[in-house]
């Protein structure tokens, strides 16, 4: 089976990435086209992928293809493969605020469409990916699609209604929680660790709370307070942070990202 991608930006790659990690799909299996030959074919080069020569020979040539395009090319290059998408092949989209119905504007609504937002995580087998299909892509064909991002982290179906609201928490996310680790590396570079030291610290504590968080039955505040020893150094810590506003600058973000997400600008 050929997966093809039309699109081999940071998304993509770490897509790429994660299956080769996984031999979900071997090199040979694995198409590319982009905009900019000197963009998509070196990276084609380097890791032994197909390079096909248009977006449409990369339709031609797979049987799911993936959508990775910017948000704003991503009707046009539907319309220029749209003849290539045959109803035995299946359309996978990663493409942020483009819905089903949006594409099947253009493609008509025979296609088997699977939507998803995966995260960058996926280039390390973590990802967090959700996805919605239509209505003509079930069975068989429908697991061949989920297979691609079960094999590279977890996935979720979710209504395309909630994909603006799982975009920011999972999509962006990875963005705000490197912000994070940053910051409290940076907190350690004040007090005299080295970078690297307190980076590797940091995500590794980062990784272990996340871990904590999903294999216990406790809420997060629960754990808060099991790591919280009364007069320690933990609550004031919490306090001081809570001071300078963190729950309230995180929720006001994901606010900002959901907006942006939703087609408004500031
Ligand atoms: N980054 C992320 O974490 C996530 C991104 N997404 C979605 O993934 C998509 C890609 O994002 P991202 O990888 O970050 O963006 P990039 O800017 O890194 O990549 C965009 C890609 O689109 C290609 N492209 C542009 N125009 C055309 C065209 N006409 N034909 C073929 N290829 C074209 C570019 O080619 P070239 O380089 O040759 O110009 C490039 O490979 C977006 O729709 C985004 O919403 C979804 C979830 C998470
Ligand atoms: O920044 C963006 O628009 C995309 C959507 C989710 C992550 N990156």
């Amino acid at each position: 089976m050929n997966i093809g991608f039309i699109g081999v930006g940071g998304m993509a790659q770490a897509i790429i990435g994660g299956l080769l990690n996984a031999k979900t799909f071997a090199p040979a299996e694995i198409v590319v086209h982009s905009h900019r030959e000197e963009s998509y074919l070196p990276y084609a080069q380097a890791h032994d992928l197909v390079a096909a020569k248009s977006n449409q020979a990369v339709a031609a040539a797979s049987d799911l293809i993936v959508l990775a395009v910017t948000p704003n090319v991503a009707p046009a290059v539907l319309a220029e493969i749209k003849d290539e998408l045959t109803a035995d092949k299946t359309l996978i989209s990663i493409v942020a605020g483009l819905s089903l119905a949006d594409i099947a504007a253009i493609t008509g609504a025979g296609l088997p469409t699977l939507r998803t937002l995966p995260n960058v995580n996926v280039e390390v087998g973590a990802g967090m990916t959700a996805v919605a299909a239509n209505a003509v892509l079930t069975g068989d064909r429908l697991k061949a699609a989920l297979r691609v991002f079960n094999t590279i982290g977890s996935t979720t179906t979710l209504a395309e209604d909630q994909f603006g609201v799982f975009s920011a928490l999972a999509g962006s996310s990875p963005a705000y929680i490197d912000f994070f680790i940053d910051s409290l590396s940076r907190a350690g570079v004040k007090h005299g660790l080295t970078k690297a030291q307190a980076t590797a610290i940091a995500a590794q504590a980062t990784l272990g709370s996340a871990k904590m968080v999903l294999k216990s039955d406790k809420i997060p505040f629960e754990l808060i307070d099991q790591v919280s020893s009364p007069g320690g150094s933990t609550v004031a810590g919490l306090l001081a942070m809570e001071e300078a506003g963190l729950m309230t600058a995180v929720v006001k973000g994901i606010d900002a990202t959901i907006k942006r997400d939703a087609g408004e600008t500031d």
